[in-house]
């Protein structure tokens, strides 16, 4: 099988670290000790209207600025979120041992688990995480082993908001595409035909109990994402943080309705550097659980990515050229836990 899970598979990662229990500590143990947290500032994210007639150039424009943005009128229904935030909290206040019973394997990617880019650190973080790649039926099973009511809820929703997601990251996609001038039928697998390989996407929920002493914590370090897009919802409670050049950490409120879009490593690679791969982090607080829902969305795992002929060039027309070599998401995502922020520099083209 060729397909995302492989390539999570083969990373050297903390992947199966079981997280702490963090109903029962009272105080951030050295472990997960973060020293020196840049603090954060003010600043607002554009936010963009996915129907209002200039979206395209809306979204090129806040691409190439942030590299995040709001979006609205995605078309995922807002009830849909209360219902996956409901599910969330079922499960991340359960019992350490009943979600245990659902931990991701040493060579596994999906279920409960330390989230993805505990790898990026020397210090663990204070969070938790659920993978989901399709159904989650078999981690449901193990974590209600005698509610069949709750399993088939659970999975329900989770495989409607995954579906969901994914159309409206396809959605975000071609605008994308569009403000680069090209035609998104061109990528096949943006808005795949009978027979054609699909984008993939694993749905992530992340849970940051509520910390004793949030100033010595961190939720997610500073990363940037593997995917081309990454669409995330919020629970009504802050934590999101963008970093931007000159200015510093910048919160991401929650705002009731829109959708958060961070744009990824390989969005920075298929832009020729032209789209901004946004460094950001999630950060904890000493009063509210939060949860958030990640839909990570990339290519079928053995497409190659490379930047755009026609936002790179030919030779015969006078745009940069290519500052990649061509990756597929598997490669990428075991580059990025080998060498964390500097795997774009092995995959960069350097100058004869
Ligand atoms: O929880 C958040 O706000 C950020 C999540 C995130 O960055 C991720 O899942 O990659
Ligand atoms: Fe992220």
């Amino acid at each position: 099988m060729n397909s995302i899970s492989d390539s999570y598979k083969n990373k050297p990662s903390h992947h199966h670290i079981v997280p702490l229990d963090f109903k029962n500590v009272h105080t951030v143990p050295d472990s997960h000790k973060w020293e020196n947290v840049e603090p954060h500032t003010s600043g607002s994210v554009p936010s963009i209207d996915l129907c209002d007639p200039n979206a395209k150039s809306l979204i090129g424009e806040a691409c190439e600025k942030w590299g995040v943005f709001y979006v609205t009128n995605h078309g995922v229904p807002t009830n849909l979120f209360k219902k996956v935030e409901q599910e969330a909290f079922r499960l991340f206040n359960l019992p350490t041992d009943q979600k245990l019973g659902a931990l991701r394997l040493p060579d596994g990617v999906t279920g409960y688990g330390m989230p993805r880019t505990t790898t990026y650190g020397s210090k663990l973080l204070w969070a938790e995480s659920f993978f989901m790649i399709g159904s989650p039926m078999e981690h449901a099973t193990q974590l209600w082993p005698h509610q069949t009511d709750q399993q088939t809820t659970f999975c329900a929703v989770m495989e409607e908001c995954q579906k969901e997601m994914k159309r409206s990251s396809g959605r975000v996609m071609e605008l994308i595409l569009e403000s680069l001038g090209l035609n998104p039928e061109e990528l096949t697998w943006v808005k795949p035909k009978d027979g054609c390989k699909e984008a993939q996407s694993v749905l992530s929920l992340n849970s940051y109990p509520v910390c004793p002493e949030p100033e010595k914590a961190m939720g997610l370090g500073p990363h940037t994402d593997t995917s081309l897009l990454t669409v995330l919802y919020q629970s009504g409670c802050t934590g999101l943080q963008v970093f931007r050049d000159g200015i510093g950490w910048i919160p991401v409120q929650p705002v009731p309705g829109a959708l958060v879009v961070n744009a990824g490593d390989l969005l920075h690679v298929l832009s020729n550097g032209r789209f901004k791969n946004v460094l950001h982090r999630a950060v904890v607080n000493n009063e509210q659980h939060r949860i958030s829902v990640a839909h990570v969305y990339g290519p079928p795992a053995d497409v190659k990515i490379s930047p755009l002929m026609k936002v790179a060039g030919d030779d015969d027309d006078d745009h940069d050229p290519p500052l990649f070599s061509p990756v597929t998401w598997k490669e990428y995502i075991y580059a990025k836990s080998v060498h964390y922020d500097k795997a774009l520099e092995f995959i960069k083209v350097t100058a004869e």
